[in-house]
């Protein structure tokens, strides 16, 4: 196969394509994708300018071309005059060439990446400079072709480079931006060309399972079939509860895996059990790294870092929202860093619609989601977030009885079930996930059009997340987020994200929420939880049979699990 020609070959792709990608978008769900309601809230001209700038997906090179030919002019009005093109940029050129400082500069402008630290490496500006900068295994060239990925996105142009350097990388970029593939290219990479086997080399750490799963599938697509001798084949595990197992009772050797992905308690397990030594490990990526250092995991993520020993270990920290703690945490714990953003930090992606529905009280909520399916603004695939397992379980009942397509993922679930409902909901067998937060992150179902923040999310990062399940790879995604009179506290950083990425708020939703000095205390205290009424239009006797059916099919879905 010539690597270059295919590579090339993306970049033509885009010139014509609605996703200016040539990705597997119409596999799967991608084929019930329908296009969203009229009467977008987001783009309004004002901010056409900067929504086209962040859809990195669509309009990368386009942009980029347009403003080097035209010294600019056209792009963002505070920035600085750029200088004309470099005469060796060729910008006519379908793969980009980044060749010194000042054409990064420009390639940077063109997708609002803001890039520091000392001495930092040029981006690439093409996969083909993974061959020619790179000397790139032609082996994972071949994987990265055969996953029809051809042209990268300003994370992956930023993302690979500082990684590949060898620099430790603190990067911010937006929900569905393809921040997997910047850390799980080079890092595959960096552990064929170091080929001996000398233990774990690379280590992903992942809040969640179904992320660390998601994670898995990628590393082990482009890994395939790459060998770090004639005999020994790139090795990388899933840390699963029957590999943990196999590990603590030496069945299998701890040395025997290349890369590990894994979430951060089943990890220490493992290690106290010293079933992994972890001394070995050159690499450590945490994803959603600001969930991995916030309060439920900090422990967890500290101790991960204090078992890896190896005094060149690299380390990177990854996720669509970096909190002003996280940078601090990262200058703590990071040697000389790059610190990459790639539009606004914590902003919502802008393929996103956003909008709000105020519902007045949590009756209001389910006549709002009646009335949605009414209008036909309910377009398979929905998911739809709900703060608390008993919620998630009241909707899903009260959603059965109206005959929709729909099932339920919660932490209460077993990892099978979990993993079933995903594979359903992907087949597009099931229509609407209802969930807890345990999906809000990372996890990606490319078709998905439509985001129901059932409860208002508690953060304004939940709420990127959250909303960062559609719009993903170049797509577009619609989100409504109800809210009630309860909720005045909690929907003001909503509005403030909503506004920030070019979304309207109506004048009085704006008014309604403006947060009094006491409430802002609150707020910052993580006192802004409010009591709910329960989800339900149903009759009590009624509830009771479904419980006890439910109770029943539960008891004979896990019996049967157990069987198999
Ligand atoms: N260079 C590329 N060309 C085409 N598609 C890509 C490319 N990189 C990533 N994708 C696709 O874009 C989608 C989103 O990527 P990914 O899951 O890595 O997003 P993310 O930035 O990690 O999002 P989140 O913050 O929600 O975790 C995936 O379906 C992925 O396969």
């Amino acid at each position: 196969m010539d690597i270059f020609q295919v590579l090339t070959r993306g970049a033509n792709v885009r010139k014509s394509g609605r996703l200016g990608v040539s990705g597997d978008f119409s596999k799967g769900t991608a084929d019930r994708n329908v296009s969203i309601l009229p009467g977008s809230t987001r783009k309004q001209d004002s901010d056409h300018q900067l929504t086209k700038e962040l859809d990195f997906f669509r309009n990368k090179r386009t942009v980029q071309k347009a403003e080097l030919q035209k010294g600019e002019e056209t792009s963002m009005k505070s920035a600085p005059a750029a200088a004309p093109a470099p005469a060796s940029l060729d910008v006519n050129s379908e793969t980009l060439k980044i060749s010194n400082a000042e054409e990064a500069a420009q390639l940077r402008k063109s997708y609002m990446g803001n890039v520091s630290g000392e001495d930092v490496p040029l981006p690439i500006g093409s996969f083909e400079d993974l061959v020619t900068r790179f000397q790139f295994d032609s082996r994972l060239l071949s994987n990265l072709i055969e996953s029809h990925f051809t042209e990268p996105t300003p994370i992956q142009c930023e993302g690979i480079p500082m990684a590949l350097h060898g620099r430790d990388v603190l990067a911010c970029a937006p929900t569905g931006s393809g921040k997997t593939l910047a850390f799980v290219l080079p890092l595959l990479q960096q552990v064929i060309q170091s080929r001996k086997n000398e233990g774990l080399k690379g280590l992903i750490i992942s809040p969640t399972k179904e992320l660390a799963s998601q994670i898995f599938k990628e590393c082990t697509k482009l890994g395939n079939k790459i060998f770090l001798d004639k005999k020994r084949p790139l090795s990388i595990a899933l840390l699963s509860k029957s590999l943990s197992a196999k590990l603590k009772n030496k069945i299998v050797s701890d040395k025997k895996y290349d890369i590990i992905i894994s979430t951060p308690l089943r990890l220490i397990d493992v290690v106290k059990h010293e079933a992994l030594n972890l001394s070995s490990v050159k690499h450590l990526i945490f994803d959603e790294a600001d969930k991995l250092f916030d309060q439920t995991f900090v422990e967890q993520a500290d101790s991960i870092l204090a078992s890896c020993r190896d005094p060149q270990l690299r380390k990177t920290m990854v996720s669509a929202t970096v909190p002003s703690g996280l940078e601090e945490i990262a200058q703590s714990i990071m040697l000389d860093p790059v610190r990459i953003i790639i539009g606004h930090k914590e902003a919502a992606n802008v393929n996103i619609e956003q909008k709000l529905v105020f519902c007045g009280n949590e009756e209001g909520k389910l006549v709002a989601i009646r009335q949605l399916i009414q209008e036909g603004e309910f377009k398979p695939p929905v998911i739809i977030f709900l703060e608390s397992i008993t919620r998630a379980k009241a909707l899903f009942h009260e959603l059965l009885y109206d005959n929709l397509n729909v099932d339920v993922i919660h932490a209460e679930r077993t990892p099978i079930q979990r993993d079933k409902i995903i594979q359903r909901f992907k087949s597009g067998e099931v229509w609407c996930l209802i969930c807890t937060d345990v999906l809000a992150r990372g996890v990606d179902f490319k078709g998905v059009n439509l985001v129901i923040n059932y409860d208002v999310p508690r953060s304004a990062q939940a709420y990127v997340h959250r909303i960062g399940r559609t719009g993903r790879g170049g797509r577009d995604g619609k989100a409504v987020t109800f809210y009630t009179k309860q909720d005045n506290l909690a929907v003001k950083p909503i509005i403030n994200v909503m506004k920030q990425s070019g979304s309207e708020v109506a004048d009085w939703m704006d008014k309604f929420s403006k947060m009094t000095r006491r409430e802002k205390e609150a707020l910052k205290k993580g006192k802004s939880s409010v009591e709910r009424k329960q989800i339900s239009t149903v009759p009590q006797v009624v509830k009771k049979k479904r419980r006890q059916r439910e109770e029943m099919v539960e008891a004979s879905k896990k019996r049967k699990e157990m069987e198999d």
